[in-house]
Formats: structure tokens, sequence, C-alpha cells
């Protein structure tokens, strides 16, 4: 597992707009092949998507052969409330980029049959031959999705009962009023996250420092299904400064440190603005592709 560090949320957000951007390319997507991306939503991602669509924009990038599929949605909210994830993702990025609507995957937390809604999405991932990144970002105790502490880590898409914390964490998009806060989600399971080739979290702010400590310096452990990660081949942290407040200060030094050996191994001019990543071929063997800090 690799951890970035960055000033802020800004900087955090640049990295990995650039680092989905490079992903996407190097793949060279067709509509035979396309790309398939995870995304979450919260307040995490929204620098990200807007950098994105910066990106598409500018004709660094198309989503016209890239697949969504989004982590989770309430249950019972109507599709085109204001705070529902459906809403929120087309405001942020689908409608501004030049995504086939049929394309997106978003779970219908007012299905008639939520089992089985759940039940199609997995074989909808399926169809597609499984995701290739997984964009997440975490609740302060820890959960990815709605995989709220104590969720099996082999779950997959189901119906979840949202966790008090979780609640009132998110009661600022409802008014501050808890009681409007759908207390039912339907989420992708740790694993549906986990099988995705690569795994990319994003983790920043001071109340996420205590998730981020546990998700790295200690065991894989249930409470905080974001450690899940450690397990994952190809896993990804880009955190803030803010979230490092309770990791070790060897931790801090050591991932810095990784990174900045890896810098000075492979010359800035393979790396992309502000640490965006581009293929490299590795020192030892050219049989595959390399990135940094693999
Ligand atoms: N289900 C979502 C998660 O996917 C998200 O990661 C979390 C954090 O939200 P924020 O990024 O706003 O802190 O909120 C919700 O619980």
């Amino acid at each position: 597992m690799r951890l970035i560090i960055r000033e802020d949320y800004e900087e955090v957000a640049h990295y990995i707009a650039n680092y989905i951007k490079e992903r996407i390319n190097q793949f060279q997507p067709s509509s035979e092949r396309p790309f398939v991306l995870g995304l979450p939503t919260g307040s995490s991602p929204i620098g990200v998507y807007k950098k994105l669509v910066e990106l598409y924009k500018s004709g660094e990038l198309s989503f016209q052969n890239v697949v969504t599929f989004n982590m989770d949605e309430y249950v019972g909210l109507p599709r085109d409330h204001p705070e529902s994830y459906h809403s929120f993702m087309w405001k942020s990025l689908f409608m501004h980029v030049d995504i086939v609507p049929e394309n997106v995957h978003i779970l219908d937390g007012n299905a008639p049959d939520l089992d089985e809604e759940c039940k199609k999405f997995e074989a909808d991932i399926a169809r597609v031959g499984g995701i290739e990144l997984f964009l997440g970002g975490i609740g302060p105790d820890g959960h990815i999705a709605f995989n709220e502490p104590g969720s099996s880590l082999t779950s997959r898409t189901r119906v979840k009962t949202l966790a008090y914390e979780t609640i009132i964490a998110n009661a600022r998009f409802f008014d501050g009023d808890i009681s409007k806060v759908p207390k039912l989600a339907l989420t992708v399971g740790v694993a549906t996250v986990m099988d995705a080739r690569e795994v990319v979290v994003i983790i920043t702010g001071a109340h996420k420092a205590i998730a981020l400590a546990k998700c790295i310096e200690d065991g894989v452990n249930h409470m905080w299904t974001v450690s899940a990660i450690q397990m994952h081949p190809k896993g990804l942290i880009v955190c803030d400064e803010d979230a490092t407040l309770e990791l070790h200060v060897k931790t801090v030094k050591y991932f810095k440190s990784i990174e900045h050996v890896h810098h000075s191994l492979i010359g800035a001019e393979n790396l992309s603005l502000q640490g965006g990543v581009k293929q490299l071929r590795s020192p030892v063997s050219n049989d595959r592709p390399q990135t940094p800090f693999e």
C-alpha cells in the first residue's frame, strides 16, 4: 500500500484527478474495452470531480468510454432530491463531461426489491469485467462506502443500516436535522471495493486522523473497514497533512521518504505536475509498466 501526503485538500484533489486521468489515458479505453471506474460521494471527492471536469474541458480527458459504478445511495430518498447521490453525481461530475448516461450505474434506493437491486448491481459490475479503479472516501469512523464498523470484510452490495455517527455526520446535508437523514442505504460491500484492480482512497481533515492511523498503523479490522486496503495488492491512500495528525512521526517520515527516494530514482521528468503518475519501465524488467511506489 502507498500513502501519498500532500499539503492540503486542494493538492490532494489535484494529485488524484491527475492520477485518474493518467490511468484512463494509459488504458486507452474503447467502446469494446471501456475503463470501469468506481466512484464515491461526499465532500471528499468534490475537489477531484472539479479538476476532472477541468481536464475534460481542456481536452486532456474524455469519459466517452468510461463506465462508472457509484458506491452507495440512500434508501427512500427520491432520486431528484438535492441530497440523493444521483443528484450529487450529476451535479458534481456527470453533467459537465461527455459520459454516456447508459454507462452510469448508481444504485436505486427506491427499487421495489432492494435485495434484487443489489444483486443486479454486482452482476452489472461482473458483466463489464470488474472495476479497474475504485475511488473511495471514508467517514470519521473509518467506513468505506456505507460499510459501517463491524461490516464483514467479505461483504457485497446490500442494504445497510447507518451508524448513528454517520447519521450525525451526514445531517449537515439535511439542514443539520438528524430526523431528515435516511437511516438505510444501499452500499457496495468491502469486498466489492477490494475486488477492484486498484483502490484509491481520499482522506483529508483532522477529523479523519484517527481513522487514518487505525487504517494503516493497526491491523486489518472490521471496526475500521477501510483497513481492508492493507490486503489489496494495489492500494493507494492520498491524504493531507491534517489527516496525519494521529500517525507516528516515523510513519509519516517513512512514507514521505519512499516518495522522495522514488522521485530521485526516476527523475522529475517522469512525474507530471504535483505527483501525477506516468507509466514507467522497471529498471530490472521490461515486461510490464510500473507505477511509482507500487
Ligand atoms: N457513504 C458516504 C461515504 O462514501 C463517504 O466516504 C463518507 C464521507 O463523507 P465526506 O467525504 O463528506 O467526509 O460519507 C458517506 O458516509
